[in-house]
């Protein structure tokens, strides 16, 4: 049975980050996740998870000035100590929300940047990243993201992601699976989901067209959550989808699951 996390970033806008762990957990998510937990004391973060009773299950490394429209900065070589000590940082967050998963945005790609020298640059900062959570407890995964929402993200496919971890060399490295980006980037969901199984260390979802909840577009998510538990997947699903209306409104789709659950 899928278990679903609510990620905040996209879930509940209507309240503050810190008062949607408490919409999500009475909405029947078991766990949260979100872009980044660093403007936020850790400690306030962990007292709400405490108090509603939901897990964390994955927020990313520093990503950079998101504000700014930075995604990430794990590609671009000008950042690589600063690269470095967010994983410090990461470190200190994940250990205060017992947060299992870390994820690793690769950034934008700099205009006329050399594709070999930001391949190379991500692969050194993840094999950096990679045993230093792994001694900590604590997983590392990256996310292919596509180029329609990102048109110049360094990493938009699973066969970029499978050399950059070939690069890497690294155990403890695993790719966030997002089906929205997925089927945006490459298609063949399911498929390319098998083959990959062993090196999937998250999955997140929402619909396409329009990034809403699963059932409003052309995913079969009957079908992949059917696929997933048939597979073994036993982490939790990101649910990163705009809601068409309200959060709590649309959650018509995971009900079926709740009930069985
Ligand atoms: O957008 C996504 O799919 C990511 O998961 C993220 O964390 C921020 O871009
Ligand atoms: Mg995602």
């Amino acid at each position: 049975m899928p278990r679903f996390a609510a990620n905040l970033s996209f879930l509940y806008p209507e309240v503050p980050l810190i008062e949607r762990i408490g919409k999500a957990a009475a909405d029947g998510f078991g766990a949260v996740e979100y872009v980044s937990p660093y403007e936020l004391d850790k400690d306030v973060i962990a007292d709400a998870l405490t108090e509603t009773g939901v897990v964390q299950a994955l927020f990313n490394l520093p990503p950079g000035d998101w504000a700014a429209g930075e995604r990430g900065i794990g590609c671009l070589p000008d950042r690589v100590e600063e690269f470095r000590r967010g994983i410090d940082t990461a470190i200190d967050y994940a250990k205060a929300l017992k947060c299992p998963t870390v994820n690793c945005l690769a950034g934008l790609a700099p205009t006329g940047a050399d594709a070999a020298e930001l391949d190379r640059t991500l692969a050194d900062n993840l094999a950096y990243a990679a045993p230093r959570l792994a001694d900590a407890g604590i997983a590392l995964v990256f996310e292919p993201i596509n180029r329609r929402d990102m048109p110049t993200y360094h990493v938009s496919t699973t066969d970029h992601a499978e050399r950059i971890m070939a690069m890497a060399g690294v155990d403890n490295l695993k790719i966030q699976y997002d089906f929205y980006h997925m089927q945006i980037s490459q298609g063949d969901l399911i498929p390319t989901f098998e083959r990959l199984f062993d090196r999937i260390g998250h999955v997140q979802v929402a619909d396409n067209p329009g990034r809403n909840e699963p059932g409003t577009g052309e995913i079969n998510y009957g079908f992949i959550f059917a696929e997933l538990d048939r597979l073994g997947y036993a982490g939790w699903v990101g649910c990163e989808y705009k809601p068409k209306t309200t959060t709590t409104a649309g959650l018509g789709w995971m009900a079926p699951y709740l009930r069985r659950a």
